[in-house]
């Protein structure tokens, strides 16, 4: 049923006869398939906005879809009619990734979410769970700093590619809060061969990020659903099955440990020992999790933040002369960071002008409702454009300009919701807070102790690497320690 023959309907039971959403026209069959070419659509949606307005309904294929490009319709998503939003129809690529919903993200708002939010919050994210961890990201800290003053001397010749320092540094901070220690090499019994720290990074991280969001086209019609497609098939399932042996080595060892008497402290040492029983799979799968959120948003974040910096020094100059005046020759530490108005603005555009999460991962609507005053039947699915809501004009003046000043005259400190990048309501990002400490000390330790600027600006890139919004070309600065 499309959305206009269903506010038909609802009118004609005597139900509130709310207005249909516009319809972006499309052709017979395919929709508006053809015009969707890119695998995050983001930026096309932002523009159907401006001629259908904020919210509108396209086809893919055999499905209807509303797209939401406003922030106060968003709100309403996320939170006043969440309940007939609450699960999501998966596609096929993300169906095994996920392991058919088993992680806390992914997941539909059930039991079972509650159970591993509670775990996650409990030993990873929540407060208590980011002190026990303030170690180990000040360790992430310093090694970035000693690592960026090895290389500034020879920046000139060979510029600095801070993708590969950080995205290393995060997940050897994701290996430690999730096992304890990081790894340089495993035997992965299952596929029978050692692999190096790289390999397992690939594997766990970097292949998953591009596998969720390969395209199935049965995804769009369903009802050839019975159809091979056997090339895809096999590229995600191997996937699977590499994160899974890896995932089942790691496991190993560490239950291992475990047996031992050796506690460090980490998630698997909770999950094993204190948490309500998983089974194998959803304890693999809960251990996965944070590992690939840890790696990936931050750093896009962060990597979004240092170009934006180093394309705008006078910008990068009034960042210094706050951290400078309360630090001193003193490190930035975790502490420091509410006193720093100009960072926390120099974070929140970036997550504005960058959303990492372009599009929330689709969500059904698995009973009538009604968004921005329009009714939306059941069965459709939404997008959440994140970056259309960051990008909407009547909130956000000049918004493709990256402007960190608009934030400063904002009384109270920046609520960490204040752009709709961490999503919003029952499922806003659990890890904003872990992402927002490692972010702002890394990029004020950087700030602080170098001045940046581009070798080659490679432009903003037109198109966007993985599931996230990850630059397509790294940056690559050169840097000049300040005296
Ligand atoms: C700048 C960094 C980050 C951004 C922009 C971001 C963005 C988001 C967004 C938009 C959602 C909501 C998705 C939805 O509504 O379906 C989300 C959910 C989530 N994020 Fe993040 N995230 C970030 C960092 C992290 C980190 C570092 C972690 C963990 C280590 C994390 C863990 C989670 C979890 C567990 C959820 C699911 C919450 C739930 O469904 O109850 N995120 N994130």
């Amino acid at each position: 049923m499309d959305v206009q023959t269903a506010g038909s309907a609802a009118a004609a039971f005597g139900g509130p006869a709310a207005a249909v959403a516009g319809e972006v026209p499309g052709l017979p069959i395919v929709g508006n398939l053809l015009d969707l070419k890119e695998k995050k659509p983001y930026k096309t949606f932002a523009n159907w906005a401006e001629t259908y307005g904020p919210i509108y309904s396209i086809k893919t294929g055999a499905t209807s879809m509303v797209v939401i490009n406003s922030n106060d319709i968003a709100k309403e998503a996320f939170v006043t009619r969440f309940d007939s939003i609450s699960t999501r129809n998966l596609s096929k690529a993300l169906k095994i990734l996920t392991a058919d919903k088993t992680m806390v993200a992914m997941s539909d708002y059930d039991d079972y979410h509650k159970t591993v939010k509670r775990n996650i919050l409990t030993s990873f994210l929540g407060p208590a769970a980011l002190k026990k961890h303030r170690a180990h990201r000040d360790t992430l800290v310093e090694n970035l700093s000693n690592q960026l003053h090895d290389l500034a001397p020879n920046s000139h010749l060979e510029a600095v590619n801070l993708r590969k320092i950080f995205q290393s540094e995060l997940f050897t901070l994701a290996m430690k809060q999730t096992f304890g220690r990081d790894l340089e090499s495993i035997y992965v019994g299952d596929l029978g061969i050692t692999m190096t720290r790289d390999e397992v990074f690939q594997i766990l991280v970097l292949d998953p990020l591009m596998g969720a969001i390969e395209v199935d086209w049965r995804d769009f019609f369903p009802y050839l659903s019975w159809i091979p497609n056997e090339s895809f098939e096999k590229k995600i399932k191997q996937m699977y099955v590499q994160r899974e042996a890896v995932m089942k080595a790691l496991i190993k060892e560490h239950k291992k440990r475990i047996d031992s008497g050796e506690n460090l402290n980490s998630y698997i040492d909770y999950l094993i020992s204190e948490a309500q029983p998983l089974t194998e799979n959803q304890l693999l799968m809960s251990l996965w999790e944070p590992i690939i959120e840890t790696a990936d948003t931050t750093m896009v974040t962060t990597e979004w933040a240092m170009y934006e910096l180093s394309k705008h020094p006078e910008k990068q100059a009034r960042l210094y002369d706050e951290i400078q005046s309360v630090c001193g020759s003193e490190k930035i530490t975790e502490e420091k960071l509410c006193k720093m108005p100009y960072l926390s603005a120099v974070f929140h555009e970036t997550l504005r002008r960058h959303s990492p999460v372009s599009i929330i991962p689709l969500r059904h609507v698995h009973e009538n409702t009604e968004l921005g005053g329009y009714h939306v039947p059941s069965g459709t699915e939404l997008a959440i454009n994140i970056y259309g809501c960051n990008m909407e004009r009547e909130i956000w003046e000049n918004p493709e300009d990256w402007k960190p000043e608009r934030f400063l005259s904002e009384k109270e400190p920046i609520d960490l919701q204040r752009t709709m990048a961490f999503g919003g309501g029952k499922r806003v990002c659990a890890g904003a807070m872990q992402a927002m400490l490692i972010a702002c000390a890394s990029i004020g330790r950087m700030v602080h102790e170098f001045e940046w600027r581009l070798k080659d600006d490679t432009g903003e890139d037109a198109n966007t690497l993985g599931i996230t919004t990850q630059k397509l070309n790294p940056i690559l600065a050169v840097i000049k320690p300040r005296d």
